[in-house]
């Protein structure tokens, strides 16, 4: 029932052209910050942000950032989390991109969401490889856009 991208990972063509399709969409949209969530966000958020010549924002686990942070708690299936971000990482108005591996419910993405736009950002879209059946075939969160490149099937049905 994990959905493992890291079998990707190791197919060098798969993983490139996962990320060029993710780069295909979002070159002209005017995003100037790619925000990736700890831990898997950060594996295919850089390629993506450099890619599109975009900053790359990380948002990470607690205590991990070493300056001033902003800080979101989220609930997860079991348990709580929470998404910290660098204070200036991004600016008023700034359109940013948020990535990561996978939505379930989609409470991660929501934090990030959140960070960013407590920050003034304004998110443009989110990006994931996965959507689990949980999310439901959904195309937005929170009234912002999800774009997902593979609906998982549902191994219980
Ligand atoms: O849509 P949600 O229900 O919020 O779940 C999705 C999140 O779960 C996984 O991370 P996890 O919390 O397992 O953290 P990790 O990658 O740091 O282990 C995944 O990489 C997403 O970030
Ligand atoms: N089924 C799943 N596989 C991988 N990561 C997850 N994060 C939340 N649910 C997950």
């Amino acid at each position: 029932m994990f959905n493992d991208i890291t079998t990707l990972l190791l197919h060098p063509k798969a993983f490139k052209d996962a990320v060029e399709i993710f780069v295909e969409r979002y070159r002209d949209m005017g995003i100037s910050a790619v925000a990736g969530i700890e831990a898997r966000g950060f594996i295919f958020g850089p390629s993506i942000a450099l890619a599109i010549g975009a900053k790359f924002v990380p948002l990470r686990k607690p205590k991990k950032l070493p300056g001033e942070v902003i800080s979101e708690a989220y609930v997860l299936e079991y348990g709580t989390d929470c998404l910290e971000m660098h204070v200036g990482a991004v600016q008023s108005g700034e359109r940013v991109l948020v990535v990561d591996d996978l939505v379930a419910t989609g409470g991660t993405l929501s934090a990030a969401m959140s960070l960013l736009e407590r920050a003034g950002a304004d998110v443009v879209e989110c990006a994931c490889l996965i959507g689990l059946p949980k999310f439901k075939g959904r195309c937005s969160l929170n009234g912002k856009p999800v774009h997902v490149l593979v609906e998982a099937i549902n191994k219980s049905m």
